[in-house]
């Protein structure tokens, strides 16, 4: 009988921590910790956040009576590095320089493949990559912005984003690459992107382009942003930070919460319901958008991510979008599942871990 591997997969999330223990296919435990918005604002940047999310992550463990030590590998989400092909990657020590510098950004899944490397290390055990949110399958006309200075990148939530383009093709009885999917991940971010036959050939850049979100900007108009970051009123770190943590429903209401928001709108708050039918909007046009660059051809636009367990949005975006393919909703994420699949490909042999450099 082949070996059932014991693998750790680890989820940094924008206003969560996810784990996950499998053995082999099967799942033996899952937990999620929420973060407040003063405990992750109190950090002045994302890699300090390091010890915090690890103590959280051991009290998890602890609670729920794991012994780390029949792990076989710990498996975390992918961040900020120079753009990938897709696949699976070992941790090693240029990518934990690149991450702790923040070399090509800032993002909570920076926390991913740091968080993996301190638990693997001392065990003598691997720890991975899979998918990570620079994974740049982009058509060259995708990459062009309106000025040579600035090229538009691929930013996106791959790794949730290509599992559940696999779940729905594997519904309609196909592989995933023989499909046009419009895919939205609506989480503490936005990601939506065209994928035609499994590439996923433009993406809003989910960090600065696109629908604001709950916790981010989304694209702005760029005049009066260049005004704003020069009136003297924001540091550039303070502008940043306004633009990916705290834009949005923070910028507008206070609160990363879509539960929360939802509520007060549901309690007669029209701020709330303003800010949320905005987000509505701004979604359905990007879908449009990206139904354009499939020339129309779209088998399915695919809802994903948190926020896709809410009736309301799901049915205010589906009013919007319907007329261009059917609509599969799922709801949260396969990222855990992916991430500790994604190891177990590299374990079982079926696949050769890629390599960063
Ligand atoms: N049942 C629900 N109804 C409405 N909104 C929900 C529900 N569950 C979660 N959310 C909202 O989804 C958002 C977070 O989504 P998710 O957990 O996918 O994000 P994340 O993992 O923290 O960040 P990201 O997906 O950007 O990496 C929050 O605004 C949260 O309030
Ligand atoms: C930048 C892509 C991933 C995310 O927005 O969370």
């Amino acid at each position: 009988m082949p070996k059932e591997y014991k693998i750790l997969a680890i989820n940094p999330g924008s206003t969560s921590t996810k784990f996950a223990l499998y053995q082999g296919e099967k799942l033996l435990y899952k937990d999620t910790v929420r973060h407040t918005d003063q405990e992750l604002l109190s950090y002045s940047n994302i890699a300090s956040q390091l010890e915090y999310r690890l103590i959280i992550l051991l009290e998890s463990l602890k609670k729920h009576q794991i012994s780390m030590d029949l792990l076989d590998a710990v498996v975390g989400r992918g961040g900020f590095l120079k753009p990938l092909a897709s696949g699976t990657y070992l941790v090693n020590e240029i990518m934990l320089q690149d991450l702790l510098g923040s070399k090509y950004g800032e993002h909570a899944s920076n926390l991913g493949a740091l968080m993996a490397y301190h638990i693997a290390h001392p065990l003598g055990i691997p720890s991975f990559i899979v998918d990570p949110i620079v994974v740049d399958e982009m058509e060259s006309v995708a990459r062009l912005s309106g000025i040579p200075e600035i090229e538009r990148k691929s930013h996106v939530h791959a790794l949730n984003i290509k599992a559940v383009s696999r779940k729905v093709a594997n519904q309609l009885g196909k592989p995933y690459d023989a499909f046009n999917f419009v895919i939205v991940h609506l989480g503490g971010g936005i990601s939506v992107v065209a994928e035609r036959q499994g590439k996923l050939i433009d993406v809003n850049n989910a960090n600065n382009e696109g629908p604001y979100s709950p916790e981010r900007a989304g694209g702005l108009p760029s005049y009066q942003l260049v005004k704003l970051c020069y009136s003297g009123t924001f540091t550039e770190r303070e502008m940043l930070s306004r633009l990916t943590k705290e834009g949005g429903f923070y910028s507008y209401l206070g609160t990363k919460n879509a539960i929360e928001v939802e509520e007060r709108m549901n309690n007669g708050d029209q701020q709330a319901k303003a800010i949320l039918d905005g987000m509505i909007y701004q979604v359905a046009k990007e879908i449009g958008g990206m139904a354009a660059v499939l020339n129309g051809e779209v088998d399915g636009i695919i809802l994903t991510g948190g926020l896709a367990f809410s009736d309301y949005i799901v049915e205010q975006i589906s009013k919007k979008i319907r007329f261009i393919a059917p609509i599969y909703i799922i709801p949260g994420e396969e990222e855990l599942e992916s991430l500790a699949f994604g190891a177990l490909r590299i374990l079982s042999g079926e696949e050769e871990a890629k390599v960063y450099n």
